[in-house]
């Protein structure tokens, strides 16, 4: 069998001795594969996807993912940095100290990839959210990244952009091969993922089929059908 491209096995992290959050916390995504993860809120899906990004360390437990790893925030405009696309895809090539035709190579790639090669030169003042956050995921492609975690990337976004971007990294995990864990909180996504996970107090008390998690996630938080 494949390895998974992310396991978590029994992670604790906690930010004070009074208030665990991860708590014998596990998981595994396969490789090639677009997992949610859903939960209450303070249930720990986020310091769960920092915990897998490197950003934090666990007391105790192993988290093992497949690199390079990409992140994309909640919220784009903490995540660009450069003042136009083409050189903020560029930016994260940085460390890979490549020749200018290679990142030429890897910046045409990756926004051909999110559809928005037309935006290269576009000052990224001028875009969209929706577009910001295609332009976020374009950074993780061009660093031929095997594993994407997105902590509410669809949050700021009108419905019709929340459903186009879902649904476009449905597509990339599937043609490029790469796996994905997508916190969300709306519901309509989990229409496009292979399989979620619920967290309840930083434990994944359930597992598996997206819509039967949907309807126990809603009875847990009193939600009527949206
Ligand atoms: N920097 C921090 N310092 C102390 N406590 C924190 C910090 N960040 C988060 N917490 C606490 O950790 C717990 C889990 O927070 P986390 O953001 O991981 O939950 P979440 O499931 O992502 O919540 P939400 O759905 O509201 O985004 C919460 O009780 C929160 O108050």
């Amino acid at each position: 069998m494949t390895k998974p491209a992310i396991v978590v096995d029994e992670v604790c992290f906690q930010w004070s001795p009074t208030a665990p959050v991860l708590q014998s916390c596990s998981l595994e995504v396969p490789k090639g594969e677009f997992w949610m993860l859903l939960g209450t809120n303070g249930s720990g899906k986020s310091t769960l996807l920092r915990v897998l990004a490197g950003l934090l360390t666990p007391q105790s437990g192993q988290v093992d993912v497949m690199p390079p790893v990409g992140f994309v925030f909640q919220n784009p405009d903490h995540q660009l940095v450069m003042p136009t696309v083409g050189a903020d895809v560029a930016f994260g090539l940085v460390e890979e100290k490549l020749s200018i035709p290679q990142i030429r190579q890897r910046v045409d790639e990756a926004l051909t990839a999110v559809n928005l090669s037309h935006l290269q030169r576009r000052p990224i003042y001028a875009l969209s959210g929706g577009q910001k956050q295609r332009i976020a995921i374009a950074g993780a492609i061009a660093r031929h990244c095997e594993v994407l975690l997105l902590d509410e990337p669809t949050a700021l976004l009108d419905p019709d952009s929340q459903l186009d971007l879902v649904s476009q990294v449905q597509k990339l995990i599937k043609h490029r091969g790469m796996t994905a864990l997508w916190v969300t909180h709306r519901l309509d996504e989990l229409e496009y993922c292979d399989g979620a996970f619920l967290l309840e107090q930083g434990q994944v008390i359930d597992r598996g089929d997206p819509q039967r998690l949907r309807r126990r996630l809603m009875q847990m938080e009193g939600r009527q059908e949206e």
